[in-house]
């Protein structure tokens, strides 16, 4: 039975701030049949890359990179947000659709030629997967593919993952 993902995100207008529609992927992660379809087309398209290694933004890209980790069983390395991170990091700052921040990845997260698949729930502007990319690469880590539930696609983050292997659920 194929599943209609869609009916799993919830639309909430003027949230965090008047003018964004916020994509809420709660009611997907709440169904634990629907979670687990979601994850597993990531995995098939993890191991199509034979990927050793997963990198996730802070906070909703590790709830989709660690189940698909957990699956392959390679590792999971969060790009966290300031002041989260203890010892040795590298960082990167981006815009987002709304502020601006950083992300911080520890120097031994990757290790130079690892083959690397980079996890968050949405993409947006991509500022954010863009950070995470950088910090990976920084690292000497090639980034085989980059895997989302959803593609905001009016605000054309996929302009900033073109040169990457791209999946996403689904597309608004
Ligand atoms: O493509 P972009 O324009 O960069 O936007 C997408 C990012 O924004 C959201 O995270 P947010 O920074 O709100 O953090 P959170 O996951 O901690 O809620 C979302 O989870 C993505 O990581
Ligand atoms: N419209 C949106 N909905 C959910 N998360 C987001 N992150 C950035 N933009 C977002």
């Amino acid at each position: 039975m194929s599943i209609d993902f869609s009916k799993y995100i919830a639309s909430y207008p003027d949230f965090p701030e008047p003018g964004i529609l916020f994509r809420d992927i709660s009611p997907l992660l709440e169904n634990g049949e629907v979670y687990r379809a979601a994850t597993d087309k990531i995995v098939d398209f993890a191991r199509e890359r034979n990927v050793e290694m997963i990198v996730g933004p802070e906070a909703r890209g590790f709830i989709v990179g660690c189940p698909v980790a957990y699956k392959l069983g390679v590792g999971f390395s969060p790009a966290r947000k300031k002041n989260k991170l203890p010892g040795e990091t590298i960082e990167e700052s981006y815009g987002l659709e709304y502020g601006k921040s950083s992300l911080y990845l520890r120097t031994n997260a990757v290790k130079p030629g690892q083959r690397v698949l980079v996890t968050d729930d949405l993409l947006a502007t991509g500022g954010t997967i863009d950070a995470t990319i950088r910090l990976v690469e920084k690292l000497g880590g090639i980034v085989v593919g980059t895997a989302f539930l959803i593609e905001l696609s009016d605000l054309k983050g996929r302009e900033k993952v073109k040169d990457y292997d791209f999946f996403t659920l689904l597309k608004y």
